[in-house]
């Protein structure tokens, strides 16, 4: 590993490397959006070039099908895999049940539903994501774009009647423009500092006209595994109730940064 990797990099590597290795032969994975799922697609790659593992990926943004194209996994869409067997994917939160904050990258409404038609789905993250009540992350939450001011209103309005501690709301910009998401949609953020009851909240939300998904995801992660910078992984499985540690060695990892600009 090359020492120019930040600390926080390396820890995201590190859990990335570690759950590639729960992908076998044959397997159809969803493959997640962001800085740390892009690690694991990297690494899985790898094994794909390396090792000539034969799997299908299912990307959940157009960034991601890039790059798993890009270092050599053949990509499918979901209805052509129609169910998968494991999803990998970073988060911007979790909490001590592995429920979920994720959208800070504005891909949520592709991983909600590639995470919800896979067997299990494994977390990557590094310390610094862990919890105790989600929300001192923004709440992404997606919007169509007729009428997004109106269904911003409404989702005020309901903010009213929940358990949170703060209640202001952005719409998420992309320079001086509204961002757009990969579906054509738009995004709000939800400030909210902490959510009492966040099953309540994504159920709520999901009722209002407008609101296309949130980015709270209850009870569909099965595994969190947390990076360190210096290799150590903690693997922990909500399913089984189990917590192991184990180190990553970076030395074996030294191809994968070849490709790395
Ligand atoms: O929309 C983006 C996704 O939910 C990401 O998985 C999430 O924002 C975490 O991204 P990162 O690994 O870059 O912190």
């Amino acid at each position: 590993m090359p020492a120019e990797l930040s600390p926080i990099d390396k820890a995201k590597f590190a859990a990335a490397r570690r759950a590639v290795d729960f992908v076998e032969n044959g397997m159809k994975v969803g493959l997640g959006t962001g800085s740390t799922a892009a690690w694991m697609v990297r690494c899985l790659g790898e094994r794909v070039r390396e090792e000539g593992l034969r799997i299908t990926g299912v990307p959940t943004s157009s960034r991601t099908a890039d790059l798993a194209r890009q270092v050599g996994i053949p990509v499918i869409g979901l209805d052509e895999a129609k169910w998968l067997d494991l999803t990998i994917d970073g988060a911007d939160e979790f909490d001590g049940e592995l429920n979920l904050i994720k959208g800070g990258g504005g891909a949520l409404l592709q991983e909600k539903i590639v995470a919800t038609a896979s067997d299990r789905m494994i977390v990557i993250s590094d310390a610094s994501k862990e919890v105790v009540n989600l929300g001192a992350f923004p709440l992404p939450v997606e919007v169509v774009p007729f009428g997004w001011q109106t269904t911003r209103a409404l989702i005020e309005e309901m903010l009213i009647s929940v358990d949170v501690l703060g209640r202001q709301t952005t719409l998420r910009l992309s320079g001086s423009q509204p961002y757009i998401t990969d579906e054509g949609n738009h995004i709000v953020d939800l400030h909210l500092n902490r959510i009492a009851n966040p099953r309540q909240l994504a159920m709520a939300l999901n009722q209002i006209p407008g609101v296309v998904e949130n980015g709270l995801f209850i009870d569909i992660c099965d595994m969190v595994i947390i990076g360190g910078p210096d290799g150590a992984v903690e693997l922990r499985d909500i399913n089984e109730g189990t917590v192991t540690q184990e180190r990553i060695d970076f030395a074996e990892d030294g191809n994968i940064f070849a490709d790395i600009d």
